[in-house]
């Protein structure tokens, strides 16, 4: 049993709660004028950060565990963020939903939720808390499942970043036609992190068209070229920034240029 499969049994519970409460959603937020997180990305001239809030994880237990989402979330907008991912599962990583509703009201970048989705109850409650943005784990569900859930999200105005870990889930995730693929360089079952997955992997994503973005384990500018010269065009980072004395100079690091200064 890997721990995505325990987080899942755990997924299962939650949903079956949601359903029995009915929709039990805070005010409606004010309407706000977000970017398209794809179109930001992939016309970016350096590389594209989506910042995580990430108390705490499985792999890690407490990172960070008294932060102010708010702040924290500020702090990214303000530091040249492309886009907040803010990690809502409480169980495992100590998140909550009223911190994506808190954050959505203090930034104007556009949100991932990031939870472990398998039914549509939880992108309606993500798009009711101020989502954009969502994620899909290939690993989680079955491909007639995660098509669904992916048509679902995007007929509600959502855009998806799908996960894969590797090749066959590649497959899948080209197959259910997403443009936002995220290569999770984290192995779930040692949690052990290679940058090798995103340099194998984007070498397979030959049309442009695809939004790629490398996940987990990113730290320094060097890894940021790495990925970069893989392919990727964005990167996703918790652990990094959260633990960050200086945000500023790290988000700074990470946002590596596609081309060397012309020398002329
Ligand atoms: O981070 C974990 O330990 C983890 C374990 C099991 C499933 C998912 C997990 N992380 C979720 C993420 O995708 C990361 O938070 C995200 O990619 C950022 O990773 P990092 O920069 O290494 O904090």
């Amino acid at each position: 049993m890997t721990i995505l499969d325990t987080i899942l049994k755990e997924k299962e519970k939650e949903v079956a709660l949601l359903k029995e409460q009915g929709e039990n959603y805070p005010e409606a937020l004010p309407k706000k004028k977000i970017p398209s997180f794809y179109e930001t990305f992939q016309q970016s001239k350096t590389m594209s950060i989506i910042s995580e809030i990430k108390r705490a994880s499985p792999s890690k237990g407490d990172i960070n565990a008294g932060v102010d989402p708010v702040e924290q979330a500020k702090l990214y907008e303000e530091n040249g963020a492309g886009a907040i991912s803010v990690l809502t599962d409480q169980a495992f990583f100590k998140g909550t939903m009223d911190d994506l509703y808190a954050v959505r009201q203090a930034v104007s970048l556009p949100i991932l939720c990031k939870d472990f989705v398998i039914d549509r109850v939880q992108i309606d409650r993500a798009k009711a808390y101020g989502a954009n943005i969502i994620l899909l784990i290939v690993a989680a569900l079955p491909k007639e499942q995660l098509k669904s859930l992916y048509d679902y999200a995007r007929s509600r105005d959502l855009e998806v970043l799908v996960e894969v870990h590797n090749e066959m889930e590649l497959i899948v995730a080209r197959e259910i036609g997403a443009n936002i693929i995220g290569i999770n360089n984290r192995d779930l079952k040692t949690f052990q992190v290679s940058l090798e997955t995103t340099e194998c992997l984007a070498d397979l994503v030959e049309d442009p068209s695809i939004l790629l973005i490398s996940e987990s384990g990113i730290q320094t500018r060097k890894d940021a070229e790495k990925v970069r010269d893989s392919g990727a065009k964005g990167l996703l980072v918790g652990e990094t920034l959260m633990r960050s004395g200086d945000i500023k100079k790290t988000i700074e690091d990470l946002k590596v240029p596609y081309s060397l200064p012309s020398a002329y």
